[in-house]
């Protein structure tokens, strides 16, 4: 029986792929397997027998993952599944940055009880919510992964000019990105020539802070910052002396403290990126299928501290090895196989920076002996022996 504790209220869709072979609860006491959205687990003791932790959700500085990959435990996330769900959001805060809506609403509500007089009323106090449209002016988008290509594209529909920024574009992003997304070559570019900018990138030490009073003072006076990524992205008390000062316009961000709560021209929203229905399920349901793999195959798909590796079931014994990406294991492993009488039938290894994952279908007998024998390894961070299953 597999044991998985949930951090979070995590949708059924996803714990109901738990089958009986699985008891799936926050109570767990020594579980295989965490599942976290956005639960913090940098004080958290690692349980002795945690294999993996899935992330139903795309940022993973919530989790230790360094720790994490030093115990041989694999960090998954779930890339895309939330995307649409902050696209969406980030439109509504583009939107409701340019054209004053919070502001005009809330005003609106002190016009309760003036009776016959409220339409009078709105006609003549409206033009203090005077907006600009979006159409024709230009987004600069830092990050074009699940999210940013979303926002890039979508704006481009609704008439904007949008310039992207991300030095690591994968291929598969590429290709979905709209042709008529202009490729900015900096920041710098992005700074000069935004009248909206938003950024979609994870938080990162080389991301920390990075728009700060140095970046603000590069873009145009009255630009809108959007901020539906992380909190520590941003230097806050840098954006509030622009906010205050003029410089910046409006500041829409899912993720508010204190300082900025109540401040004009502050959008705070309470982290909603991810929380609607739809997202909400599609991030458990990859998390928990990712989690299931992993733990009946070994096999890795979106991992943020291993590669995908992954084989079909043929009904022969698997091991699977987290270890250190350094050279020679290879041919260790084969070594010690070799004198436990053990043949490989199929393999495949991949690497990811500083650690590498292998899967070995085996026949012949891998004792406790030999599995003892493999982690003993100064390579090996963690060795699994799954027993045959067939297709
Ligand atoms: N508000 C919310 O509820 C949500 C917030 N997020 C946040 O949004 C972030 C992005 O999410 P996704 O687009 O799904 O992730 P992603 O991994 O698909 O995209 C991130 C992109 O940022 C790029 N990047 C990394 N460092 C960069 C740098 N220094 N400059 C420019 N680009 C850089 C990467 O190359 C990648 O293309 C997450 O890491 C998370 O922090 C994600 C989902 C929900
Ligand atoms: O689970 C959530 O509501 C937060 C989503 C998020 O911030 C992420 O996926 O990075």
């Amino acid at each position: 029986m597999y044991q998985i504790k949930c951090l979070n209220k995590i949708s059924p869709v996803g714990t109901s792929r738990f089958g009986e072979n699985y008891s799936c609860s926050d109570s767990v006491e020594n579980p295989e397997a965490i599942l976290v959205r956005s639960a913090s687990m940098h004080e958290m003791e690692l349980p002795a027998n945690l294999l993996a932790v899935a992330r139903a959700g795309a940022g993973v500085n919530n989790i230790p993952i360094d720790k994490c990959s030093e115990k041989g435990i694999v960090v998954f996330n779930t890339p895309g599944a939330n995307a649409n769900a902050v696209k969406e959001l980030v439109l509504a805060g583009l939107l409701m940055s340019s054209r004053r809506i919070v502001s005009g609403i809330e005003w609106a509500k002190t016009l309760k009880g003036k009776g016959d007089e409220v339409g009078k009323l709105v006609e003549k106090g409206k033009s203090q919510f005077v907006g600009p449209e979006i159409k024709g002016k230009t987004l600069g988008v830092i990050g074009l992964g699940a999210i940013g290509i979303l926002v890039a594209n979508a704006a481009h529909s609704l008439g904007m000019e949008v310039l992207g920024y991300d030095p690591y574009l994968s291929v598969d992003a590429a290709w979905g990105l709209s042709r008529s997304v202009k490729h900015a070559h900096s920041l710098d570019d992005i700074y000069a020539e935004s009248d909206y900018i938003t950024v979609h990138v994870p938080l990162l030490p080389d991301t920390k802070e990075m728009i700060n009073a140095e970046a603000i003072s590069k873009m145009k006076d009255g630009v809108h910052l959007l901020n539906f990524a992380r909190g520590g992205l941003f230097n806050r008390p840098d954006v509030l002396a622009a906010v205050k000062s003029g410089k910046v316009a409006t500041y829409a961000t899912d993720f508010p403290d204190d300082s900025l709560l109540g401040v004009e021209n502050v959008l705070a929203f309470p982290h909603l990126g991810a929380s609607t229905p739809e997202s909400e399920d599609n991030c458990a349901r990859m998390a928990a299928d990712e989690l299931i793999d992993y733990l009946e195959n070994g096999n890795i798909r979106n991992a943020v501290n291993l590669p995908s590796v992954s084989m079909a079931r043929n009904g022969f014994t698997r091991i699977c090895l987290f270890h250190r990406n350094v050279p020679n294991v290879i041919s260790k492993l084969s070594g010690i196989l070799a004198n436990a009488n053990i043949n490989i039938e199929n393999m495949q290894s991949k690497a990811k920076k500083d650690y590498a994952y292998v899967i070995l279908d085996v026949t012949g007998e891998v004792t406790e002996d030999t599995a003892e024998h493999l982690e003993q390894l100064p390579e090996i961070v963690r060795a699994r022996v799954i027993p045959a299953k067939n297709k």
